[in-house]
């Protein structure tokens, strides 16, 4: 149990480095601060709130893993190497397409409550 909630803390210490080190990560965070506290003021159904709370989830996780990838290319060295290119740019790009897609469902959701 002791063990358990140590994994628990190290994850917790994950999520905090990656907010107070990673500029894109305080912007994501800001972001869903806002939609929370703008889905509050819309009333949101279960439904509307359960999509929200799924995208909101996954761009943080996935600013996490690309933050991950980063950090473990870089305690490699600083070597420019074509394969540490294409691992980070391609772990950017998947946070990019969670974003947009996040943007899109944030516009379907509340431009019909706000407009
Ligand atoms: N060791 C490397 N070898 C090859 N290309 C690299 C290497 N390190 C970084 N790059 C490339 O240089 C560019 C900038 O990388 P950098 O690590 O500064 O990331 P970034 O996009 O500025 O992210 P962040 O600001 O979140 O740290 C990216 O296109 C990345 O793929």
């Amino acid at each position: 149990m002791r063990k358990l909630l140590r994994s628990f803390g190290y994850a917790f210490e994950g999520i905090c480095q990656g907010i107070s080190t990673q500029r894109n990560m305080k912007i994501h965070v800001a972001v869903a601060l806002l939609v929370i506290v703008l889905g509050a003021i819309v009333s949101l159904s279960w439904l509307e709130w359960t999509i929200i709370i799924i995208v909101i989830c996954s761009v943080i996780s996935l600013e996490l893993l690309n933050t991950a990838i980063e950090a473990a290319i870089d305690l490699h060295g600083s070597e420019w190497h074509p394969l540490a290119k294409l691992a980070k740019d391609t772990a950017a790009g998947a946070v990019l397409v969670m974003s947009i897609g996040a943007a899109i469902i944030g516009l379907i959701i509340f431009w019909p409550k706000l407009f």
